[in-house]
C-alpha cells in the first residue's frame, strides 16, 4: 500500500482536499490533509482565483506546471473551463519563454523522457522508467533542433512536447495517463547554452548523419516494442531532419509530423475557410509560401494535394504555388534547395526579367498571388508595401502570417486589415483580439496546427489507423475548412479557440470515419461516434 507522501505526491492520483473522509480512512490520508472536503469544482474555483492574481504569463505558467504537477485532474478540469484562455499560457506563444529559460526554472521534469544519444543502450529503460508502467499510447517528441520560429535550444526543449500534448487533453480528451512527452537530447548548437555552466542538456554540439539516424531508429523501434498502440508525434526538428525522418516512417507505423502535416492542413482549412467567406473557387488561387522550410514546404504540399483533389493536372497544380525563401523566388537552378522545395520550383523562362525576383516584394509584384503565407521566422515582411501591392490585384487577398511566437509574426492582423481597407482575410500563428475597422469587427482566426492535431490525434487513436496518409489529412482539413460562419461581416476564416472541444470531435469522427472506408484500421471499428466517445477521458475524480 502507498504511503500518505506516495499518494499525495503522485498527481495522477493526488486529489488534495478532494479525498473524501472514507477515502481518507482508507488510504491512511486521515490527519494528512486539512479537515474540510472540497468538491472539484470548489478546487477549480480556489485554483483559478489564484492563477488570476499572478501578474504575468510566465507566472501563470509557472502556477498552472505547479498544478499539472501536483494534481492532474484538477489541472485538466481547469483548463477543460478555460481552454482558450489558458492556452496561450501553457502553449505558445508563453511556452517559448518556458523553454528560453529551462535551465533558470528547472524544478521537475514533468514525466517527461530524455534520451540520449550520448548513451543509446539506455533507450529501452529510460522509456520504461518514464512510462512507469502505463500504457503509453501517445508519444509527442522533439530534438529541439527548430522550435517554433526561435532556433535551437537543446533539451529545454522539452517543454514544446509537454505543452503540445496538454493541449490533446484539454482539447480532444486524449487520457493524460497514456502520453508521454519527449526529447531526445542530441547536442546543441546553440552557443549561449553551450556557454552556460546551468545548461541541463548535452553539452556539445548537434550529431548529425549515420549516429542521430541510428539512435533515432533505435529509438523508434524500442517504442514500437515497448507500447503497441503507440501513435507517434513529431515536433519542432530541424528542417532537413523532420522531412527525412516522415519519410522514412509514415508508411510504417502510424505516425505524424506536426510541423509539415499539421501545418499543412490547419493552413488548408484556413484558406477553405476564407473561400467560404469570399465565394472564390479554390482551383483559380495563386499561391505563396514565403519561407519554404519544413512547414512551408508542409502548407505547399497540402495546397498541391487539394488542386489535384479538385480536379487540376499534377503540372496545372504547381503553376499555382510559388516559393519565396532567403533567395527570393525558388527556381529550378536556385542554390540551396532542399528536397521538399525542388518540387516546387518554378522555370525563369516563365518570366520576362526573373533574375529580379530576388526578394518578396518583386515576387509578389510579378506574381500577384491571391494567397500569401509566411512560415519564415522573420518579422515585418508583409510589409504595407508588400501587401498593398498584391491588393492591388485582389479583391480578397488571403493572408497568413504563421510564425511564431508573436515578435516573429510576419505582420499584425491589424495591419493587414488596414492596409487592404477591410479586404484581407487574415489568419495568424498566434492568437489575436479581434480588429475594429471602419465600424466592422474582424475576427482573427489562428491558423495554429493545435485546431488540427488535437482532433486528428483523438480519431487516429480511436480508430486505430495503422497510418497517417494523404486521405485522412485532407478529410481532417475539410472537416475544420467547412465550419465558418460567413453571415457575419468580418467572420473569421477558422472555428474560434473556444470552441476547440467541440470542433475537435467533430474532426476525430469525421477521421474516423475516413479510416474505417479506407480499411486502414487494426481492429474492425464500424460505429466512429461511438469509437471517438469511448476513449475520450473526462477530467473528473472516479
Ligand atoms: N502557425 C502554425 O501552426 C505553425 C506551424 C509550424 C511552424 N510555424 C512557424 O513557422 C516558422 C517556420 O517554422 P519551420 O519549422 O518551417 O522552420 P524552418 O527552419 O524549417 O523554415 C524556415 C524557413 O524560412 C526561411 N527563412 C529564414 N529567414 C528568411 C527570410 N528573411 N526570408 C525568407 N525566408 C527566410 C528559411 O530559409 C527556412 O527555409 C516558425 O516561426 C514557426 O513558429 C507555425
Ligand atoms: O507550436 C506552435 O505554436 C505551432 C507550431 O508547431 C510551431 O512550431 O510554431
Ligand atoms: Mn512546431
Amino acid at each position: 500500500m502507498k504511503t500518505a507522501q506516495e499518494i499525495l505526491n503522485d498527481p495522477f492520483c493526488n486529489k488534495g482536499t478532494a479525498f473524501t473522509l472514507e477515502e481518507r480512512k482508507a488510504l491512511n490520508l486521515t490527519g494528512a490533509l486539512p479537515s474540510v472536503v472540497q468538491t472539484l469544482e470548489e478546487q477549480t474555483v480556489q485554483t483559478y482565483k489564484e492563477y488570476q492574481r499572478k501578474a504575468t504569463d510566465l507566472e501563470k505558467r509557472v502556477y498552472l506546471m505547479t498544478l499539472f504537477n501536483t494534481n492532474r485532474i484538477l489541472f485538466y478540469a481547469l483548463m477543460s473551463r478555460h481552454v482558450a484562455e489558458f492556452m496561450p499560457i501553457v502553449y505558445d506563444p508563453t511556452v517559448a519563454d518556458a523553454i528560453r529559460q529551462y535551465d533558470e526554472l528547472f524544478m521537475k521534469p514533468q514525466d517527461a523522457a530524455f534520451l540520449s544519444i550520448d548513451s543509446p543502450d539506455d533507450i529501452e529503460q529510460s522509456l520504461k522508467n518514464a512510462a512507469g508502467g502505463r500504457d503509453i499510447r501517445l508519444i509527442v517528441v522533439t530534438d529541439a533542433e527548430e522550435i517554433l520560429g526561435i532556433g535551437d535550444w537543446g533539451v529545454g526543449g522539452v517543454a514544446i512536447s509537454i505543452g503540445k500534448l496538454m493541449v490533446y487533453t484539454a482539447a480532444a480528451g486524449i487520457n493524460p495517463n497514456q502520453v508521454l512527452p519527449m526529447v531526445l537530447d542530441v547536442g546543441t548548437d546553440n552557443p549561449k547554452l553551450l556557454a552556460d555552466p546551468l545548461y541541463l542538456g548535452n553539452r556539445h554540439l548537434r550529431v548529425r548523419g549515420e549516429k542521430y539516424y541510428d539512435f533515432v531508429d533505435k529509438f523508434v523501434i524500442t517504442a514500437e516494442q515497448l507500447f503497441p498502440h503507440l501513435y507517434l508525434h513529431w515536433e519542432d526538428f530541424g528542417r532537413s531532419n523532420a522531412a527525412t525522418i516522415l519519410e522514412k516512417y509514415q508508411d510504417r507505423i502510424t505516425t505524424f509530423n506536426d510541423d509539415i502535416q499539421g501545418t499543412g492542413i490547419v493552413a488548408l482549412a484556413g484558406i477553405l475557410g476564407a473561400l467560404n467567406i469570399s465565394k472564390e473557387k479554390f482551383v483559380d488561387q495563386r499561391v505563396m509560401v514565403f519561407g519554404a522550410g519544413t512547414a512551408g514546404v508542409g502548407i505547399a504540399t497540402q495546397i498541391y494535394e487539394e488542386f489535384l483533389q479538385q480536379g487540376l493536372s499534377k503540372d496545372d497544380a504547381r503553376n499555382r504555388i510559388y516559393l519565396v525563401d532567403k533567395q527570393g523566388m525558388l527556381f529550378d537552378d536556385t542554390v540551396g534547395l532542399t528536397d521538399g522545395q525542388k518540387r516546387f520550383t518554378r522555370h525563369r523562362a516563365e518570366f520576362a526579367d526573373a533574375t529580379a525576383f530576388t526578394d518578396l516584394y518583386s515576387s509578389v509584384k510579378a506574381v500577384h498571388p491571391s494567397i500569401l503565407i509566411g512560415t519564415s521566422t522573420t518579422p515585418h515582411m508583409f510589409s504595407e508595401q508588400v501587401v498593398k501591392e498584391m491588393a492591388s490585384a485582389v479583391n480578397r487577398p488571403v493572408i497568413f502570417p504563421l510564425s511564431n511566437p508573436t515578435e516573429l509574426a510576419e505582420a499584425t492582423a491589424e495591419d493587414l486589415i488596414r492596409w487592404t481597407d477591410g479586404r484581407a482575410l487574415v489568419a495568424t500563428g498566434i492568437p489575436s483580439a479581434p480588429v475594429v475597422y471602419n465600424g466592422v469587427t474582424y475576427d482573427i482566426g489562428q491558423a495554429n496546427n493545435a485546431l488540427m492535431y488535437p482532433g486528428l490525434g483523438l480519431g487516429v487513436i480511436a480508430s486505430t489507423a495503422k497510418i497517417v496518409n494523404q486521405s485522412l489529412l485532407s478529410a481532417a482539413a475539410h472537416a475544420l475548412g467547412g465550419m465558418v460562419d460567413t453571415s457575419k461581416s468580418g467572420a473569421a476564416v477558422l472555428p474560434p479557440v473556444d470552441k476547440l472541444t467541440e470542433f475537435s470531435e467533430h474532426i476525430a469522427v469525421v477521421v474516423t470515419e475516413n479510416a474505417i472506408k479506407q480499411g486502414i484500421t487494426k481492429e474492425k471499428i464500424t460505429d466512429a461516434r461511438k469509437a471517438v466517445e469511448n476513449i475520450k477521458w473526462q477530467p473528473k475524480y472516479s
